[in-house]
């Protein structure tokens, strides 16, 4: 890119551009200002007759124009060519990806739980290694979430991305990700997790030979910070942490490049002559980002009883209900245990929110075994779960000291709505069809 970072995404090797030497302004929802070339940017106004260096302006909104002021989101683009100057688009193939509203399968009460996606066989990018597990809502509503897999072996390298139906959660388990974004460029490592915005196009390329993770997609409100009510000013995801690229551009004009724009659950394409990652400069709202899930302080119970995990949101998604959230992105990092007269992993509970989680790292202390990095499970709305019983076995009988909790790096998505999984999530030969089982066996321990 033309901020000095290696242009060639051919292999695995070009694309191993250490994840160390990116460049980031830090803040989350700042206004940020950044320029490739000094003099790119304009200075006192957005859109000057001419802009400088010869450079096209142009608008990104991630929010209507009209909304209020602290949920806005735009960012001025200075780019050699406008995003408008594309042919028609044309449809090509979904492969395994899905979109809300999911009629495919009857809404599923059961616990489902799948171990990892299998690697891919054949040369597969990060798009083609897109695999829904399934969502809530309508992407043409803007309402709801999809949620899927990735599992990749080759860098993007023609073409690029962008996801007109909603901004997109990454959340690597195995193998980095570049993210070569119109804003710049963002590495992303398993522990981090990247955000791109609606609409903004990136190409992914592989950090390892091959690479692993989940995805939401938000087809609702942009995540936000939570609000941290009696929490204070300070804690939980703190905004310094949230990383945005400084600006890096790229010229290849006569080589071809594909824009692959995912618009109402379908995959379109159009054909470019040249790269439209050609932002040579930008201010703005609407960034992407990357965010170290380490950098999360953990906050939790000093006396006694299992604190509920909203108390471990990252980010947020509102609805249009206050406190039901769209989507909850929700991190269980290593912590502390010290609850006295308190059984301490997660409780039994029935939830009216449906819970999706993943791993990361490591284990899950509600989770004796079973649940492995790059697996899933899937509790859906009032769907009775909890520790397994092997794990109840052993918390209600441990001696309660002081315990760290450092092995393992959980997450959730959280959601106001079930979620209906996809066909081929319930058919996957890596779903765990005896996943209940962990559950059998919770002796009667009832005395008069
Ligand atoms: O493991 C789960 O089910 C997620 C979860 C974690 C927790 O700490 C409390 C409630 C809850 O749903
Ligand atoms: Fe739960």
């Amino acid at each position: 890119m033309g901020s000095g970072q290696n242009t060639e995404p051919g292999g695995v090797g070009a694309a191993r551009t250490t994840a160390a030497a990116v460049a980031y302004q830090s803040g989350f929802g700042n206004e940020h200002a950044t320029e490739a070339v000094p003099g790119a940017l304009p200075v006192g106004r957005n859109a000057p007759q001419r802009a400088p260096l010869g450079l096209y302006a142009e608008q990104l909104s991630g929010a209507a124009f009209t909304e209020p002021r602290h949920h806005q989101r735009r960012s001025w683009l200075y780019r050699i060519r406008p995003s408008a100057a594309h042919p028609p688009y044309h449809r090509i193939g979904n492969g395994r990806l899905r979109t809300a509203p999911f009629t495919e399968t009857e809404p599923d009460p059961n616990r489902l739980r799948w171990d990892p996606l299998p690697d891919p066989r054949d040369p597969t990018d990060f798009v083609d290694g897109l695999v829904t597990v399934g969502g809530n809502g309508d992407a043409l509503r803007r309402t709801g979430i999809g949620i899927h897999w990735y599992a990749a072996n080759r860098s993007m390298t023609d073409r690029v991305f962008g996801d007109s139906d909603g901004e997109l959660l990454i959340v690597p388990e195995r193998g980095g990700l570049l993210l070569r974004t119109e804003l710049g460029l963002l590495a992303v490592e398993p522990g981090h997790v990247a955000l791109v915005p609606r609409g903004v196009r990136f190409r992914a390329e592989l950090l390892a030979d091959s690479v692993r993770g989940y995805m939401l997609e938000n087809y609702g409100q942009p995540f936000r910070l939570p609000d941290l009510g009696p929490i204070g000013a300070n804690g939980l995801a703190n905004p310094r942490d949230f990383l945005a690229p400084v600006a890096g551009y790229e010229e290849r004009d006569g080589r071809p490049t594909q824009v692959v724009n995912k618009f109402g659950g379908n995959l379109w394409a159009a054909d470019l002559d040249h790269s439209p990652l050609d932002v040579v400069a930008w201010h703005g709202t609407h960034t992407p980002y990357v965010y170290d899930l380490r950098r999360f302080n953990v906050l939790g119970s000093i006396s006694y009883d299992h604190p509920d995990p909203s108390i471990f949101t990252v980010l947020t998604s509102p609805s249009d209900t206050p406190g039901l959230a769209g989507a909850d992105f929700v991190v269980f990092a290593p912590r502390w245990l010290v609850g006295e007269d308190t059984f301490r992993p997660p409780y039994f509970h029935r939830n009216v929110m449906s819970e999706f989680m993943g791993l990361v790292e490591g284990a899950y202390d509600a989770k004796a075994e079973g649940f492995v990095p790059g697996g899933a499970s899937l509790h859906n709305m009032m769907s009775a779960h909890g520790p397994d019983r092997a794990t109840y076995d052993k918390a209600s009988s441990a001696r309660l000291e002081p315990q760290k909790i450092d092995d393992g790096l959980a997450f959730m998505f959280e959601t106001r709505w079930p979620v209906v999984p996809t066909a081929q999530a319930l058919a996957a030969e890596h779903r765990q069809p005896a996943y209940d089982q962990v559950w059998q066996g919770l002796q009667r321990h009832f005395t008069v």
